[in-house]
């Protein structure tokens, strides 16, 4: 990190995340009158609101026109679009535009998604350069994961001003927040659930942003397990799995696919969906030995 702690030393990380930053309140803004469903799905079967689409749109045209930005992918269409000017120095953006948008409608809280790589989409976790999240809770705030340092800035009319510079899991956890209908859990997955909830407090709601950083904040574990009928859960490797996994870890925390590490895998698909689980180091271990 530089001396200041506010930027990277990538000149073009840095660059994204001030675009995220500036971009977040239009994104906040665009929400209002854009609560309802659009006609049609996005490429993992799910219902679009207006919001989801409008922000991809409003994220790709402000990243795509950086320079050293090569390709936009997102959790919204279909396939990487790329820019007009391409180098081999290029990095690759993968963003889920609005995380959790099915809480627009109760007004909760949301967020974005955003994963610098330095090699074409889809691309594993060794091609990571950074990662980083936009929460849209009673503040807006930004988390920026790069060279194994995590920040979390507040945004405030799209500037972005360091809160914390080292930020990590704190070591006593005390939250947690599975997702997933119960029914739907395995038995192995559900047994699991049973030791978490001695030992650590239920908070959902429903966002993945949202729930990890209370994680993030509070210490604990978040989790979408594989179902019964979905072996392969709800979120997505590439533009949810993946940029998590690295921001946790960085933190300290340790994730996994029920297996191991998800910064180890690479999509074959851009869409391609995973079991995902972050947290405390101990919890995470647990969660692998039980469905072992
Ligand atoms: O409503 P459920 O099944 O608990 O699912 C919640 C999960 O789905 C998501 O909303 C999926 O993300 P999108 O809103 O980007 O599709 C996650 O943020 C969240 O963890
Ligand atoms: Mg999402
Ligand atoms: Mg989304």
């Amino acid at each position: 990190m530089s001396a200041d702690h506010a930027t990277t030393d990538h000149p073009v990380v840095d660059a994204v995340f001030e675009t995220v930053a500036s971009t977040a309140p239009e994104v906040r803004e665009s929400l209002v009158g854009r609560r309802s469903y659009e006609e049609g799905e996005n490429p993992s079967g799910e219902q679009q609101l207006e919001a989801d689409i409008f922000a991809d749109q409003l994220f790709e045209e402000a990243l795509l026109a950086l320079e050293g930005v090569g390709s936009y992918a997102s959790e919204e269409r279909d396939d990487v679009v790329e820019a007009d000017e391409q180098s081999d120095e290029d990095y690759h953006l993968a963003l889920d535009p609005l995380d959790g948008s099915s809480n627009v409608k109760s007004n909760n809280a949301m967020g974005t998604i955003v994963a610098v790589f330095d090699e074409p989409l889809p691309a594993g976790g060794d091609a990571l350069v950074a990662a980083g999240y936009v929460l849209y809770g009673p503040l807006t705030t930004m988390v920026v994961a790069c060279d194994e340092q995590v920040s979390e800035y507040t945004v405030v009319d799209g500037e972005r001003t360091v809160n914390e510079d080292e930020l990590t899991l704190p070591e006593e956890p005390t939250v947690y927040g599975f997702g997933g209908r119960v029914p739907e859990w395995t038995d192995d997955f559900a047994g699991y659930v049973g030791l978490v909830e001695d030992e650590l407090k239920l908070r959902y709601g429903g966002a993945m942003i949202g729930d990890v950083n209370q994680v993030l904040t509070y210490g604990g574990v978040f989790g979408y397990p594989g179902l019964r009928h979905r072996s392969e859960g709800k979120l997505r490797l590439l533009f949810e799995g993946i940029p998590i996994a690295a921001i946790v870890e960085a933190a300290g925390g340790r994730s996994s696919d029920g297996d191991g590490s998800l910064l180890k895998k690479t999509p074959e698909a851009l869409h391609e969906r995973t079991p995902v689980f972050v947290g405390n180091d101990e919890f995470v271990e647990r969660l692998e030995l039980a469905l072992e």
